[in-house]
């Protein structure tokens, strides 16, 4: 029997023949990222590490130091990497939500794993990356010994038709498939078809994050030639793809019809089975609306807003706050004019940090408040407030959103 994309991968990291679900294997990790919070808890650091060029440090979570306990854990990654030669530590002014660091310097690689302590690791998926958010004790190890253990899922595969609207975006598609399917736990998510074409690599990358938010293990896109050319870009060379069998077996296939779908927005509380399109919640007043985050704070995510703010003005009321995902973001969307756009429709640019997103720093949201978010996470309580209520949509609907002052089809205000 064939293997789905994941089986494969896995499969050739482990060095056996072939793997099925159920399976538990003991694989190479080729890259093992930490985040700054490791540094600003309970620190221990080992005696050994594995391979110093298997390791990335990426501050992201909480820079510029928001209180005494991050401004501790700086000075411990700042000597952990010295002590141990880590050349791929990502400070404060080389920073970036890491998902993003880790994807602009090309070192989520397809057919390769990477481990992370964050649970939106899964985002490399979009480069045909094994990648999995692993709890803390679990990376500590892999940064000890190399390896790690991974129990094999069975594969859910969407199967994408025809092409994605102009004015939909990554974000849409993954509400949208969040709101029809819901959760898929202990499953694998693998995207692949003749659509996959219409989905640049900026949408592959929100969707492939998200998958965390319905729980997924793995969530793999096929390798295709719009990867390759990304990769090319940046210099990446020298992998080995993984695709799956013609007779791999899937727990489901599900087949979308890409050129169907329209701008979506999740209600508070959670993803799954709780979306609507846009205009089923039109008119819904907003205090906040927030684009950033590892999922939408990308550059083509800047892009977007500002040419919905160009020319225009945040409502009355409302505070619009963009985050970009990493600084390199920052300097190419302030090169490119988009902070102006953003900043001249009085919008706030912030640094980029995870800050708004998970309701730690830098644009907390208050009781009785309402924010219209491109981020990850609508839960209750998420990015402030338990008494404040949290609707996800796209970039452009957060746009144009904070421009009307209300939940608004970005297509009504750009046409
Ligand atoms: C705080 C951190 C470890 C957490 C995660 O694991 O995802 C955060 O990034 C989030 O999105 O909630
Ligand atoms: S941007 Fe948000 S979802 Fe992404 S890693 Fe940071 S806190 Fe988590």
């Amino acid at each position: 029997m064939g293997m789905t994309m994941i089986e494969k991968l896995l499969a050739r990291k482990a060095g056996v023949p072939s793997v099925r679900p159920g399976d538990t294997v003991t694989v190479e990790v080729d890259m093992c990222v930490l985040i700054d919070l490791q540094f600003a808890t309970v620190w221990l650091p080992p005696s050994r590490i594995h391979d110093p060029d298997k390791v990335a440090i990426v501050m992201d979570h909480a820079v510029p130091a928001p209180s005494l306990k991050d401004a501790e854990g700086g000075p411990r990654a700042r000597r952990f990497a010295a002590d141990f030669g880590i050349s791929r530590f990502f400070d404060v002014g080389r920073h970036g939500i890491c998902h993003q660091v880790i994807a602009e310097n090309g070192l989520a690689r397809p057919g390769e794993v990477l481990a992370c302590t964050d649970s939106h690791t899964c985002a490399a998926g979009a480069y045909n990356t094994a990648a999995r958010g692993l709890g803390p004790a679990e990376v500590y190890s892999i940064m000890c010994t190399g390896s790690t253990w991974f129990q094999v899922a069975p594969t859910i595969r969407y199967e994408l038709h025809g092409g994605k609207p102009d004015g939909v975006s990554g974000k849409d598609v993954f509400l949208y498939l969040a709101d029809e399917y819901g959760d898929a736990t202990n499953q694998n998510l693998e995207f692949g078809g003749p659509g996959l074409v219409s989905i640049p690599m900026n949408d592959r990358r929100t969707i492939a994050t998200q998958a965390a938010e319905v729980s997924a293990d793995f969530a793999t896109f096929a390798a295709d030639d719009v990867l390759h050319e990304f990769l090319a870009e940046r210099g990446v060379t020298g992998y080995a793809a993984a695709g799956p069998d013609p007779d791999a077996s899937y727990v489901d296939t599900r087949e979308i019809d890409l050129s169907a779908l329209e701008p979506y927005v999740a209600r508070p509380g959670t993803v799954s089975h709780n979306g609507v399109p846009v205009s089923q919640v039109e008119a819904r007043r907003i205090d906040q609306a927030f684009i950033g985050s590892c999922a939408n704070g990308q550059l083509e995510d800047l892009r977007i807003a500002a040419s919905v703010l160009r020319g225009r003005t945040v409502a009355p009321g409302v505070r619009l706050l963009v985050t970009p995902a990493s600084q390199e973001v920052y300097r190419e969307a302030m090169r490119l004019g988009y902070l102006q756009d953003i900043a001249d429709a009085g919008g706030v640019v912030t640094n980029s940090t995870c800050g708004a997103c998970f309701g730690y720093h830098m644009g907390v949201v208050g009781p009785g408040e309402v924010c219209l978010t491109s981020s990850t996470r609508n839960f209750t309580g998420r990015m402030g407030s338990t008494e404040a209520e949290i609707y996800m949509a796209s970039p452009a609907t957060v746009a144009a959103s904070a421009v009307t002052g209300v939940i608004t089809d970005p297509r009504e205000v750009t046409a």
